[in-house]
């Protein structure tokens, strides 16, 4: 069974998926602001941690600090749910456009994974937030479908 990671095609596919992403962000009116002192490895650094979760390399735990370093560049900066959700928006309006597997299985998986840590980044932004950091870096797979897209032969 391929890991989400593989199916998705790789390092190389999340950092098209990541470069394509910060570009629309940075223009955005919404986000820009939010990210306008993002350092020039940020979508480099999102791309080997949403490789983590997909079940590819920990290469994030070995060089940046894990989940609990993921969750510190989040801590007190007040994101909104309209900000969370135009970053899901232009997240998966990136993968149509790098054309990541746009088959169901797939797709639920991936929009799974992205509503759930959004919505993590977000509570955890709040002013005063308890944030636990020492937990293991989550780690997503395939869910209710088991498995990636099989047409019937
Ligand atoms: C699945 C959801 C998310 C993941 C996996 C994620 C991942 C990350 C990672 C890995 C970093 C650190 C990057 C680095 O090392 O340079 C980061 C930073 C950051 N994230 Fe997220 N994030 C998520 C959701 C969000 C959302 C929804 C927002 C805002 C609406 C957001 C805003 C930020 C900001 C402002 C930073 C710091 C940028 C800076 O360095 O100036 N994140 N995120």
């Amino acid at each position: 069974m391929p890991t989400l990671y593989a199916w998705a095609g790789g390092a190389e596919a999340l950092a098209r998926l990541t470069e394509c992403f910060y570009a629309r962000v940075r223009t955005d009116a919404l986000l820009g602001p939010v990210f306008e002192r993002m350092s020039a490895q940020h979508p480099s650094h999102v791309a080997l941690f949403l490789g983590e979760v997909l079940g590819g390399p920990r290469a994030y735990s070995e060089a940046h600090g894990g989940h609990p370093g993921m969750l510190r560049h989040h801590l007190e900066r007040h994101l909104t749910e309209a900000q969370r959700r135009r970053w899901t928006d232009l997240l998966l309006d990136s993968a149509n456009e790098v054309e990541l597997p746009s088959d169901p299985e797939f797709r639920s998986a991936f929009v799974a994974y992205v509503e759930w840590g959004s919505r993590l980044a977000v509570i955890n932004s709040q002013p005063g937030a308890s944030v636990t950091l020492d937990g293991p870096m989550p780690t997503w797979g395939w869910g209710v479908p088991g498995g990636p897209y099989r047409p019937e032969t």
